[in-house]
């Protein structure tokens, strides 16, 4: 077995390589198949068959790749151009389904490191949903409410022969909210003539939305957390939690960690971060975030009291029992980790889409801090969006306490899954290759069903 396993080694590392050859300069992409490919040793070593089917290369070139160009006029009447894109990556499971991000650093690489991450995640929820991911380069920061309008607007005006109920159903991720999904959804309206709620999910509740959606991805990592705990005996009672980030992943995780007794101490924002021993006020939180659309720095000013504002350094040096890394991707290095592990941490649970780098999560391992991998701990919010089309296609609305349980329960499913693939795979405890075997298999089996496709 162990030299099956080397050779299996050297096979994967092969197949690495020609990834890395044929998507130069990807490195976001690189890296998260990297962590996929570092997990499927023994699944090759018991299934031989996925590899003989080619399936590994398969799953790694997406379906299809669509880059457009978005022309709009801001407000001093200037005309702007930017790069849009949709990475439709894998739909053996159902339509591909993943957000949109809007931010400056969107580039193919990170959409495809999104687009692929969200296959995993997406079969993880064990509903009928593909994998995809798309955006653009437009930095929605300091943009008024018509210049916002008038890119969505032009952004569908390209995308909306790509996308469908039954193809492709893109949602919010980065820079994508209620407000975006508002315009991009009148746009196809208008365009296709058509009122097909289930061609984008993240609607407002009164036009097609789903109760709970707007909270599942924060509210689905704290679940995760709280059968983390549950699982080695524990919860969250009394815990001291950090939060990175600000935006809507990170305002419903502190939500659902403040209702389950834990205590966030900080949280942050591109700007830097806050620490509010007595517990981050949530309401102010969200004054400023959604309503001013203001910077953490204004949540210390308006709690001088208890709350102070660090502009440099990082948010990971803040002693905590839980970390929960709800920015973006590659926001808690190796050097984090290691302070995190030192100063008590006994849980990371990512709510942003790889925050951790390699390196940190290597730490980690070794410094036995538990951890669970977004594709698992932040799948909540694509599983919401799964349940916002079963709710679309049978023209109902469900109450949001019995979303919520939906949700609660799919968490549970995907925690339990989790947990249970690592011991088969002789990984005890390993959130991270219980995701991926179990993602993988249940991809692979699909794929080889549908014959070469
Ligand atoms: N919105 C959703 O349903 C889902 C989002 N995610 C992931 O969660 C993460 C956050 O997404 P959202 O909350 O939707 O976005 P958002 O745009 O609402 O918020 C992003 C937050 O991250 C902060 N941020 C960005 N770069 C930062 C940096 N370098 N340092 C510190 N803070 C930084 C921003 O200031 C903002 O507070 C992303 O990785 C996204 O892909 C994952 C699953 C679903
Ligand atoms: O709700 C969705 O379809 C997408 C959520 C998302 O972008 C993610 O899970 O990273």
């Amino acid at each position: 077995m162990v030299a099956i396993v080397a050779v299996l080694d050297e096979k994967i590392s092969d197949l690495y390589a020609q990834v890395v050859a044929r998507n130069p300069g990807e490195a976001e992409f690189h890296q998260a198949v990297r962590e996929v490919f570092d997990s499927l040793g023994p699944v090759l070593a018991k299934h031989p068959h996925y590899a003989d089917a080619g399936i590994i290369k398969r799953l790694t070139e997406p379906e299809r790749q669509i880059i457009f160009r978005v022309p709009w006029v801001d407000d001093q009447g200037q005309v702007q151009i930017n790069r849009g894109f949709r990475v439709e990556f894998n739909s053996a499971l159902g339509p591909y389904k993943g957000g949109l991000r809007f931010h400056p650093s969107v580039y193919l690489g990170v959409v495809k490191f999104l687009g692929f991450e969200q296959i995993f995640k997406n079969a993880l929820t064990g509903l009928p949903i593909g994998g995809g991911k798309g955006g653009a380069d437009f930095d929605p920061k300091g943009r008024s409410d018509g210049e916002v309008m008038r890119f969505c607007q032009s952004f569908m005006t390209e995308l909306y022969r790509h996308i469908g109920e039954y193809t492709d159903v893109p949602a919010g991720d980065t820079g994508v909210g209620g407000r975006e999904i508002g315009y991009l959804f009148g746009q196809y309206k208008r365009i296709t003539n058509r009122y097909e709620s289930g061609v984008l999910t993240g609607k407002g509740l009164a036009w097609g939305g789903s109760q709970v959606r707007t909270e599942a991805t924060g509210y689905g990592v704290v679940f995760f957390v709280r059968d983390m705990l549950a699982a080695a005996g524990d919860d969250l009672d009394g815990k001291t939690v950090v939060v990175s980030g600000s935006g809507n992943v990170a305002i419903y995780a502190i939500d659902k960690v403040q209702q389950l007794g834990g205590r966030v101490i900080a949280c942050s924002d591109s700007g830097g971060y806050v620490v509010d021993e007595a517990g981050i006020d949530l309401d102010l939180l969200k004054d400023i975030k959604n309503i001013r659309r203001g910077r953490i720095s204004d949540y210390a000013a308006a709690r001088p009291d208890t709350a102070r504002h660090i502009a440099s350094g990082s948010l990971w040096n803040v002693p905590t029992d839980i970390a929960i890394p709800c920015a973006t991707q590659n926001e808690l290095n190796g050097v984090d980790a290691t302070e995190l592990a030192k100063n008590g941490c006994r849980i990371v649970a990512e709510g942003a889409n790889m925050p951790s780098t390699p390196e940190a999560v290597r730490i980690f391992s070794e410094a036995g801090v538990s951890f669970a991998p977004g594709k698992a701990a932040n799948a909540g919010g694509v599983a919401t969006s799964a349940l916002e089309m079963q709710q679309n296609a049978s023209r109902d609305s469900w109450t949001f306490n019995h979303t919520e349980e939906r949700l609660s329960e799919i968490m549970t499913s995907i925690h339990d899954h989790c947990l249970h693939t690592a011991d088969e795979y002789g990984a005890p405890g390993n959130y991270a290759t219980g995701a991926n075997i179990a993602a993988f298999t249940q991809v692979a089996d699909a794929m080889l069903a549908l014959g070469l496709i």
